[in-house]
C-alpha cells in the first residue's frame, strides 16, 4: 500500500481560508486520524485527498502519483480510493450485493469476477449471509459495515472515512470501533479517518493530527497527543484538563493566581512559557491530581473544598474549589466532603504561555463566582 503525502495544502472558499499550509505524510498501513472541533477543516482536508474538492494550493500525492498540485488534478474516479461518509448512503432499493456491485460496474469489472469480489468483501466485514437483504432489513451497524464493504470491494489503495460511526448509538459505536480497528489491522490498509470524537481518535489511531481553525496544530501518537499536548488548546480538546494561571517565580516554580501559593513545576515547558517573571498557564489532567489524607506534608500540597462529586463506575469525579477556581479531580476515594488535601506531582504539570488561547467554554468552566 502506498504512502499518502499532503504538502502545504491550502483551501479557500471565496474569502474564507479554511485550510492553511497543511502538511503530513501517512505511512503504508497507518491508521491516521484528523481530529478537531467542528469547522476546523478536517472534512475539507479529506475531500482534497479524495478529489471532491480542488485545493487552492499545495499538493496531494498517493505513492508516486500526484493527484493534485503543480497543474494536475485527478478526479475522484481516477484515484482508486475507498470512501465512507457519515451517512452510509446505501441505495435503499438495491440488495446488499447490488449495492456492492455498483462500484464494480462503474469500473467495468466482468460479472463473474464481480461475484467473487462481492463475496470476499462481505466476508471481510462478517456479512456473508446478508447479500440478498435490503438496507432496511439491516441494523444501523450492519448498514455501516455494508458501506465499508462497498468501499473495500474494488481494493482501494487507501481508505478515507469521514465520521463513519457517528450515526450509531453509544454502545454500538464502541463495538463498531473495536471491529473497525481489527479489520484495518488485518487488511493493513492505509486509512485516513476524520472525527471530532477524541476518545475515538485515541482508541483507533496510530497517529493523530489535531487541527484548529484551518491550521495543523500537532501530529503525534495518541500517547504523545494526550501526555504532551503542543498547546493548551490541544490539552483542552483531547481529554479533560485543568488550567491554572500564574507567574513563573523561579526556574521550577509558579505562583498560582487562584491561591497565591507557589508550586514546583518541571523545568522543561512549552516554548514561550520558560521565562522567570512571565505569565504562564499550568495544565494538569484530573487523574494526575491526588486527594490524600489531611496532614500530609511535602511538595505541592494544596487545600481545596469539595463542591460536587459523582460516581462514574470505575472512579469518583470531584469538582473542587481551589481558591477562586474550580478544578476536576478523579479519585478512588468515595464520599469525600468539605476540605480535602490535594497533591500535584510536579511531573504532572505542563506549562504553556498564558497567552495561549483556551476555548471559551473551558475558560468559563474553570472560574467560580464567590
Ligand atoms: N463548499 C463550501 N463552501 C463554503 N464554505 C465551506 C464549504 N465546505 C466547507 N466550508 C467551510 O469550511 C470550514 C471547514 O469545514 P469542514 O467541513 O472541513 O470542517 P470540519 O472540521 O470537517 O467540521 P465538522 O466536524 O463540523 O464536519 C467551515 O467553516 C465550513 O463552513
Amino acid at each position: 500500500m502506498p504512502e499518502v503525502k499532503v504538502a502545504n495544502l491550502s483551501k479557500r472558499f471565496g474569502d474564507n481560508a479554511v485550510l492553511r499550509d497543511i502538511t503530513f505524510t501517512i505511512a503504508d498501513g497507518e491508521f491516521f486520524t484528523l481530529l478537531g472541533p467542528s469547522g476546523c477543516g478536517k472534512s475539507t482536508t479529506l475531500a482534497c485527498i479524495a478529489g471532491l474538492e480542488r485545493p487552492t494550493g499545495g499538493t496531494v500525492a498517493v505513492g508516486d502519483t500526484t493527484f493534485a498540485g503543480a497543474g494536475t488534478f485527478v478526479p475522484p474516479e481516477g484515484r482508486n480510493l475507498g470512501m465512507v461518509f457519515q451517512s452510509y448512503a446505501l441505495w435503499p432499493h438495491m440488495t446488499v450485493a447490488q449495492n456492492l456491485a455498483m462500484p464494480l460496474k462503474i469500473r467495468k469489472v466482468d460479472r463473474r469476477e464481480q461475484d467473487t469480489l462481492i463475496t470476499e468483501a462481505l466476508a471481510k466485514v462478517g456479512l456473508a449471509e446478508y447479500r440478498d437483504r435490503y438496507p432496511h432489513q439491516l441494523s444501523g451497524g450492519q448498514q455501516q459495515r455494508v458501506a465499508l464493504a462497498r468501499a473495500l470491494v474494488y481494493s482501494p489503495s487507501v481508505l478515507l472515512l469521514d465520521e463513519p460511526l457517528s450515526n450509531l448509538d453509544a454502545k454500538l459505536r464502541d463495538q463498531a470501533r473495536a471491529w473497525l480497528k481489527r479489520l484495518q489491522t488485518e487488511l493493513g490498509i492505509t486509512t485516513v479517518y476524520v472525527t471530532h470524537d477524541q476518545d475515538e481518535a485515541l482508541a483507533l489511531s496510530d497517529r493523530i493530527a489535531v487541527m484548529s481553525k484551518g491550521d495543523m496544530v500537532q501530529i503525534g501518537t495518541p500517547q504523545e497527543i494526550y501526555e504532551t499536548p503542543a498547546t493548551a488548546e490541544v490539552a483542552a480538546f483531547v481529554g479533560r484538563c485543568n488550567f491554572l494561571t500564574g507567574t513563573k517565580t523561579g526556574p521550577e516554580e509558579v505562583r498560582l493566581d487562584c491561591t497565591g501559593q507557589s508550586i514546583t513545576v518541571p523545568s522543561s515547558s512549552v516554548e514561550g512559557a520558560g521565562d522567570v517573571g512571565g505569565r504562564v498557564t499550568v495544565a494538569v489532567r484530573p487523574e494526575r491530581l491526588e486527594i490524600v489524607s489531611t496532614g500530609r506534608a511535602g511538595v505541592n500540597v494544596l487545600t481545596a473544598q469539595v463542591l460536587t462529586s459523582s460516581y462514574v463506575g470505575s472512579r469518583h469525579e470531584y469538582d473542587l474549589r481551589l481558591g477562586d477556581h474550580v478544578i476536576q479531580v478523579e479519585s478512588n476515594r468515595p464520599g469525600l466532603t468539605g476540605e480535602v488535601t490535594l497533591v500535584v506531582e510536579p511531573e504532572a504539570c505542563r506549562l504553556y504561555p498564558s497567552t495561549d488561547a483556551l476555548p471559551e467554554d473551558v475558560a468559563a468552566l474553570t472560574t467560580v463566582s464567590h
